[in-house]
């Protein structure tokens, strides 16, 4: 099926940001479709990051508009684009590290919970609610062996996904992932690339990634960016076979 055919639940309209001088992000429009992987590609200082936090509002554009299921939100904060089903992990890992697995997955259960009015609940019921939305997550990801273990003794590997656990705990609909293999050895990378694999269609997913076997791989559609602008826009295959990505990111 075609980007076209399905619903765009995220958009960027026409979205500019400078710093200074510096034209981090240029003009830039693109459309993520419900329960699709799109990822961003892009040499170093292309405006990757930057998009993405125009797109969660850590950041706010310069001009343009971000719309979220056709809402105009540009003017929104990042908690109440979270609200709306937004959630970021990001390049470096975000987990506590003095927690255990469980611990760092039942802060975003508890607030995903405590939507439903938790807070009523009895004592004993809310704790075993939290504690069972937690772990459905870690198992998810492959983390249960690891639920009472400090997060410091997990691999970097388990710390990132144990991240995207974060990540999925807080109910999104859209997860936006921020360079989710950087760092990580070959068998790791393999592991994170099949739990994201996994997870399409379910979720609509917005990708940075630099590593291009697993862009290839996973991702429905792909956007190249290059000193702040989109310069290709389509399937692995297309981007593939795109001579202008060729000149710009794998220098000719
Ligand atoms: N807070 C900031 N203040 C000033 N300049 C910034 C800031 N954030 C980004 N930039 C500049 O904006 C440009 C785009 O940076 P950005 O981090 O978005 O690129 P990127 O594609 O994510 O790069 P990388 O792959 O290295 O993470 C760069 O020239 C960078 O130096």
């Amino acid at each position: 099926m075609t980007a076209a055919a399905k619903r765009i639940i995220l958009s960027a309209e026409a979205l500019l940001k400078a710093f200074g001088g510096n034209v981090a992000v240029q003009n830039v429009s693109m459309a993520f479709a419900e329960g699709r992987l799109h990822s961003i590609l892009g040499p170093n200082g292309a405006g990757k990051t930057t998009l993405f936090n125009l797109l969660t509002k850590d950041l706010t554009p310069d001009t343009g508009t971000v719309r979220l299921e056709g809402a105009d939100v540009t003017g929104l904060k990042p908690h109440q684009i979270a609200r709306r089903g937004l959630s970021r992990s990001y390049q470096i890992s975000s987990v506590y590290l003095d927690m255990t697995a469980r611990e760092n997955v039942w802060v975003a259960s508890y607030r995903a919970l405590a939507g439903g009015a938790l807070v009523f609940w009895r004592r004993a019921d809310r704790d075993a609610a939290v504690r069972d939305h937690a772990d459905t997550y870690l198992r998810r990801l492959g983390l249960m062996s690891f639920a009472d273990v400090p997060t410091k003794e997990l691999s970097y590997g388990d710390q990132r996904l144990l991240e995207i656990a974060v990540t999925l705990a807080s109910e999104p609909r859209i997860i936006l992932l921020d360079e989710p293999t950087a760092g990580l050895s070959r068998q790791e990378t393999e592991k994170v690339k099949r739990v994201i694999a996994a997870l399409k269609g379910e979720f609509t997913i917005v990708m940075i990634e630099h590593n291009m076997g697993v862009v290839m791989e996973i991702s429905d559609e792909i956007s190249v960016m290059n000193r702040g602008a989109v310069i290709a826009h389509g399937s692995p295959a297309e981007i593939q076979g795109n001579k202008t990505v060729q000149e710009a990111y794998f220098g000719g």
